[in-house]
């Protein structure tokens, strides 16, 4: 049967020297997702990466790969795991074909294989330049060429989106996407932008000071977005003093008052109220608070 978590943490801890950078950090990624593993920078996301893929050790039997825990599993669990952290090891003198043969060979695998990742990362026509002179993009895109030669069902990606374009995000938001609905792959990527990957996950983890804020989906993070009743009037200000005096928690930010949302009823009797006391009301509405401006007050408090 297969894990239900591919990737499954449980109170992992880490120090270095005296500093604990994660602090019972319990990770749970389903397969077939993208996973954000979000947080600002110095949070603990490169720390977690390495423990996952070996290069930091745990000492405790608390990392769960594919249901196999990891010092107990090393060689088999790391060589189900294609991995891109830092900077991608490419060979900028040597095309991008050659940068990927080469890795074929070491690992034994076809030229036939080469040119279907090419066609996956959709370099094959760029696959006879240089990698030295591929954009930042495309040097991304065969960086991860590189990690899916061996046809890996996990790919752990760090801060893959940073330094792009948009157009680079959009394409390698585009190849993620690819790889779990066509071929069924399971994907964990760090950021430190959520705007940045916002549109490419389905899972979140938000990290800050090593410790684990939230975690859940990415509806599930819109759930617990602060909403907003948005009032527009006649006289704002004259209508904000008014709810403001008979209890309503009203503020006036950018043309709008704001009162926050409870229920639906309320709506209707902030309305009526409004109107009773003869204020023109122009429009009233229902707001989400946007997801970075929820990523910062969950990371900033
Ligand atoms: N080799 C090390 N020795 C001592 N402290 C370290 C080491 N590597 C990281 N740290 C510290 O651990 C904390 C977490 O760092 P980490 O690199 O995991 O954060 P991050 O979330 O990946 O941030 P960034 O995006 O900046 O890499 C930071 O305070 C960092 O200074």
């Amino acid at each position: 049967m297969p894990a239900e978590f591919v990737i499954e943490t449980r109170d992992l801890s880490y120090v270095f020297g005296d500093q604990k950078v994660l602090d019972q950090i319990s990770l749970r990624v389903p397969p077939g997702t993208i996973y954000g593993f979000l947080g600002p920078n110095g949070a603990g996301k490169t720390t977690t990466i390495k423990i996952l893929l070996n290069l930091l050790h745990s000492k405790e039997k608390n990392v769960f790969l594919f249901g196999q825990e990891l010092n107990d599993h090393r060689i088999d669990v790391l060589s189900r795991i294609g991995s891109l952290i830092e900077q991608p090891a490419i060979y900028f003198h040597l095309t991008g074909r050659e940068n990927l043969v080469n890795r074929a060979r070491l690992l034994q695998l076809t030229s036939a294989r080469v040119n279907e990742i090419l066609d996956l990362v959709e370099l094959t026509e760029s696959a006879e330049k240089k990698a030295g002179k591929y954009s930042l993009g495309m040097k991304q895109r065969l960086g991860i060429g590189l990690a899916l030669l061996p046809d890996p069902p996990l790919l752990i990606l760090d801060e893959p989106t940073n330094g792009l374009d948009p157009n680079g995000i959009i394409e390698v938001r585009h190849l993620l996407q690819k790889l779990v609905k066509e071929q069924g792959k399971t994907v964990f990527i760090s950021s430190h932008l959520l705007s940045e990957v916002e549109k490419m996950i389905t899972h979140v983890g938000i990290i800050n000071h090593g410790k684990l804020l939230f975690q859940g989906t990415i509806e599930e993070l819109h759930g617990v977005s602060k909403s907003q009743i948005v009032i527009v009037t006649a006289d704002l200000v004259e209508s904000a003093n008014l709810l403001l005096r008979n209890g309503y928690h009203a503020e006036v930010i950018s043309d709008t008052i704001r009162i926050p949302f409870t229920t639906l009823g309320e709506v209707a009797d902030v309305t009526a109220f409004l109107v009773s006391n003869k204020h023109q009301v122009y429009s009233i509405s229902q707001s989400r608070e946007n997801l970075e401006d929820l990523f910062l007050s969950i990371t900033q408090s």
